[in-house]
């Protein structure tokens, strides 16, 4: 039984703010997906949940199996930096037997260990090649090895998509997702929207530091796009205007004669909405438009970013109006 909680979290380097006031919670046998842009604070909230930096504010506590811990006993997880970590001139098999040892392995432990992983990630022909001999993926894969080797209860990793192409993508998606079936916790970031939706039991989307949007896909839908569009087709064609008239219906756009777009009025239920529609005429399709969580990130960020600039702009004028008084 694992359970991290991180309260309030802040972290600055000089006068970069790296993390501001970030909480969220991870529970036992879970995906967590750390998701935002460039610089949004995913590499700097991996490093501190595993200890190699502290946040300047806020508390991150530890449960692991009925203990309170400060730190994550170094057994219990697998983590892959972003920096990557393997020696560079050492073979995969001597990088692979330094980290087993490291983590507490025997030499059958490991022997059998090495055997499962390189098969399973097609590197067993290139166990005795030097690391800087393989390609960007196949370097990738034996960072990964290094990670599950052990059989840690949790992993940690930090962009572990990237540099793969998609066949490898879609095997570390399911070596994950096995993982997860037999209990293992798992906290990563990734660029990799459509692997994420498929991937994470919850997602964190970070912009700037701050946190955007938290929750399961469908909680994250809900709140980066609370409005909900539904897609109609009558078999007739109905006007905007009587469309608009329905008090159900909060905006229309008109896609084709008998088709439209239209969102719902809060305070109104789907089905109170279908019998509108359906009074005006018969409706040949009603479906929901569900976005992908590629175009929600996408809308967030964007609509974050205007939010701070505006914010920035109404402080300077308070700034430059107090100046002036
Ligand atoms: N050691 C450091 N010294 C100074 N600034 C840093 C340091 N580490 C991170 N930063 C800054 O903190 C911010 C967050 O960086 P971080 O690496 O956590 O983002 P990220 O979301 O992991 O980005 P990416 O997707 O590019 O890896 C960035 O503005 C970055 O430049």
């Amino acid at each position: 039984m694992l359970r991290i909680s991180a309260y309030q979290i802040e972290k600055s380097y000089s006068t970069v703010k790296a993390v501001n006031r970030v909480s969220f919670e991870v529970q036992s046998g879970q995906i967590f997906a750390l998701l935002g842009p460039n610089g949004a604070g995913k590499s700097s909230l991996i490093r501190m949940l595993v200890g190699l930096t502290r946040p300047d504010a806020g508390k991150i506590n530890i449960e692991f199996k009925g203990e309170q811990l400060s730190t994550l006993p170094k057994r219990c997880y697998g983590y892959l930096p972003e920096d990557r970590g393997l020696y560079q001139d050492r073979t995969v098999r001597q990088n692979l037997t330094y980290i087993g040892k490291l983590r507490g392995m025997t030499a059958s432990e490991l022997d059998s260990a090495l055997r499962l992983w390189c098969d399973r990630l097609d590197l067993s022909e290139k166990m005795e090649d030097n690391l800087n001999k393989l390609s960007k993926g196949n370097q990738q894969k034996v960072q990964l090895i290094s990670c599950v080797l052990h059989q840690p209860d949790l992993l940690i990793l930090d962009e572990p998509f990237s540099g793969l192409d998609p066949v490898n993508q879609e095997h570390v998606l399911s070596i994950l997702t096995e993982l997860k079936q037999s209990g293992t916790t798992v906290i990563l970031s990734a660029h990799q929207m459509a692997l994420i939706e498929r991937l994470a039991d919850q997602m964190l989307l970070l912009n700037k530091g701050e946190l955007v949007a938290q929750g399961s896909l469908a909680e994250v839908s809900v709140q980066l796009d609370p409005k909900q569009w539904y897609e109609v087709s009558f078999t007739q064609q109905i006007s905007t205007e009587a469309l608009q008239g329905l008090t159900a219906v909060a905006e229309c756009n008109r896609l084709e004669a008998t088709k439209v777009q239209l969102t719902l009025n809060p305070g109104y239920s789907v089905s109170q909405l279908l019998q509108q529609l359906s009074g005006l005429a018969d409706l040949a399709d009603f479906s929901r438009i569900q976005p992908s969580l590629h175009q929600l990130y996408l809308t967030a960020v964007q609509n974050h970013n205007q939010q701070q600039s505006l914010s920035k702009q109404a402080r300077q004028q308070q700034n430059a109006e107090g100046d002036a008084a």
